[in-house]
């Protein structure tokens, strides 16, 4: 019996179709691993897949491709290895890479029937809708968070992107509570991670994601402290690899920045008074502990115990870092060490710190295992989600190979009630947002010879000569604005000055008050162009839609329950919010939705307790 005879029942005339096509699969993680193994079987004659990923020990417990041999090997070529043998007639090609590489560019886009993405973060999705989006070609975005999942299908003009929803930003902490008044245990595993560790054995904490400066301004001469604080610190540093190193950082942080604090009377009048430590009392009480009791993750560990972690923890990264050094090359920046959740000796260190931290303000220690979840923002990830939700992927990317996108879905997964029974709710997907700024743009490639055309050519010549446009505009690239009616110091420069290459993207933002373009996005082509023609060509016919007359959005509540007006500029940009965030705020309303849907008999996913089938009734 040939391996293709039940995909050539179940999908008919597209089963032909399938075979002779061209897909993307960008991630190759929980879900990419069960999506690849999906493609494969199906018979999709091509696939290529990006990650730019080794393999962990921690992926391998839902991430069936990959196995311990494979440790640190790249996720990519592993998974064409490991799927390429389920069927020998498809051809995979795999990219140790990232996706926001310049050899991704539109073109490469262009090439492929339908994009899958699997990601898990922020940053690359946007990266690859864009992409989409420039390129016309259809995407199909997933993500998990624990029980939960969503599949939507994003197409250009058609369906709304993954821009045209505001996507929250992670959660930061004033650096006032993280560095002088704490009152949870996150408060310290931040402290731990995004301060100590990193003043110690990495850069500067200003670096942090997790660390809000708006309030700074309020606190001017506690945050002046803070800063001499931390300078005396970097000090400590140069004795790294002493015997002494471990006391010194010790008396630094939990017993001098403490009593320092202590002093501070005003801020415990509403607060309890942080008490010091004494370096020499825990050694006493700690001499029978030993550092054992770092591998027990799930207890929590006594005041003593932790002491014990912290000096053999300090001391296994300063030995680290000091080898490092030793063999890093003159010349190239000096090697430093930064938290990771599977990096045991990071890990110990700021679970030792933070319940150092948390019993000197009186907070609750945690245990290790706690302390991974918390510091590695982690929900748990689950195969059965990875897996379910990569399915629904392959049915919506069927519709799209079947030029049915009216019948495309948007289907959330999530646990119905109960621990046995799961539930997904389809809902057509949404339109394009007429004021998305990534979507509802004109778009164009422009081509440029960059060894000769100035940021002037393109303000003045393209834009204001040859596209009309007045006065009243800004350019941006994505690392900020480079040009605008009061910000002209970059007109003279060249593209390659300004960071500007061959599959950059330059946004032209319309800022008249009298019926202004929508936003014009430009993907850079560099080509030479001859010499005695304009630096900038435009090779393709480009008409420049008006924005639609604002109507007030409605006001919609976030994650975090602050109120956000629509009509308002979005918060844009955060690294790492995710799919997450939006699958939080939608949680409440599937869960309510998902009984309803059952009720009208609306596509559902039911775990049959009697014969344990799960049917997937999509339509
Ligand atoms: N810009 C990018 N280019 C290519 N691949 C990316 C990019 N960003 C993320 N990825 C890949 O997407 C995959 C997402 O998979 P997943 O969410 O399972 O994460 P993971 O790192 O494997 O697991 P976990 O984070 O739970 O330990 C990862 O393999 C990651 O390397
Ligand atoms: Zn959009």
């Amino acid at each position: 019996m040939g391996r293709d005879r039940y995909p050539k029942q179940s999908l008919g005339s597209l089963y032909r179709q399938i075979k002779d096509s061209r897909v993307l699969m960008v991630g190759a993680g929980g879900i990419g691993c069960e999506l690849l193994k999906n493609l494969v079987l199906t018979g999709f004659g091509e696939i290529h897949i990006v990650d730019l990923d080794t393999i962990d020990l921690s992926n391998l417990n839902r991430q069936f491709l990959f196995r311990h041999e494979h440790i640190k090997k790249s996720k990519a070529l592993v998974a064409k290895e490991s799927a390429g043998r389920f069927n020998p007639n498809v051809k995979i090609e795999a990219h140790h890479a990232n996706i926001k590489d310049p050899q991704f560019n539109v073109d490469y886009f262009k090439s492929f029937a339908v994009v899958f993405n699997a990601l898990d973060n922020l940053e690359a999705r946007r990266h690859v809708n864009k992409m989409c989006l420039a390129a016309n070609v259809a995407l199909v975005e997933s993500g998990t968070t624990g029980f939960n999942g969503q599949v939507s299908v994003i197409k250009k003009g058609k369906t709304e992107c993954y821009d045209c929803t505001h996507k929250e930003t992670p959660k930061s902490f004033p650096v006032c509570t993280i560095r002088s008044t704490p009152s949870q245990p996150i408060h310290c595993i931040v402290w731990g991670k995004s301060y100590l560790l990193t003043e110690i054995f990495g850069t500067s904490e200003d670096d942090s994601p997790e660390l809000d400066h708006s309030e700074d301004s309020e606190n001017l001469k506690e945050l002046e402290k803070l800063r001499q604080e931390s300078q005396a610190l970097k000090v400590i540093r140069g004795s790294m690899g002493s015997e002494d190193f471990p006391r010194l950082v010790f008396n630094k942080v939990f017993k001098e920045d403490i009593e320092r604090l202590r002093s501070m009377e005003e801020m415990w009048k509403t607060r309890k008074a942080p008490q010091a430590l004494d370096y020499d009392k825990l050694s006493q009480e700690a001499l029978g502990s030993g550092t054992a009791i770092a591998q027990q993750d799930q207890v929590t560990w006594t005041l003593a115990e932790n002491f014990s972690v912290f000096v053999d923890s300090i001391r296994r990264l300063s030995s680290r870092l000091e080898d490092l050094r030793a063999s890093s090359v003159t010349g190239n920046a000096p090697p430093i060490l930064s938290f990771d959740k599977d990096d045991v000796d990071t890990l110990d260190f700021v679970a030792a710190t933070a319940n150092l931290r948390s019993y000197i303000f009186g907070i609750e220690m945690k245990s290790k295992f706690d302390i991974k979840q918390m510091a590695g923002n982690i929900i748990p990830a689950i195969a059965t989600t990875n897996a379910m939700t990569a399915g629904l992927a392959v049915l919506q990317g069927f519709k799209i190979m079947r030029d049915e996108l009216d019948k495309a879905k948007t289907v959330f997964l999530n646990p119905g009630k109960g621990l046995t029974e799961r539930a997904t709710l389809p809902e057509p997907p949404r339109p394009p947002k007429p004021d998305c700024p990534v979507c509802s743009v004109a778009q164009t490639r422009l081509i440029v010879d960059t060894s000769r055309a100035t940021l002037n050519d393109l303000v003045e010549d393209f834009l204001k000569l040859e596209l009309g446009y007045g006065d009243e505009f800004s350019v941006n690239s994505e690392a900020g604005t480079l040009y605008d009616p009061e910000l002209d110091d970059n007109l003279s420069k060249k593209f390659p000055e300004l960071g500007v290459n061959g599959d950059s993207f330059l946004t032209i933002i319309d800022e008249e008050d009298e019926n202004p373009r929508v936003n014009l996005v430009l993907a850079i082509s560099e080509l030479p162009l001859p010499k005695d023609s304009k630096p900038i060509h435009l090779p393709e016919k480009l008409s420049i839609a008006r924005k639609p007359k604002q109507t007030p959005a409605p006001s919609e509540t976030n994650v975090n329950g602050a109120v956000t007006n629509g009509a308002v500029k979005r918060k844009r940009d955060a690294d790492e919010a995710e799919l997450e965030d939006e699958l939080i705020r939608k949680r409440g309303k599937v869960a309510e939705e998902s009984s309803k849907a059952i009720q009208n008999g609306d596509a559902i996913v039911l775990d049959d307790s009697a014969d344990g089938a799960i049917v997937i009734d999509d339509d």
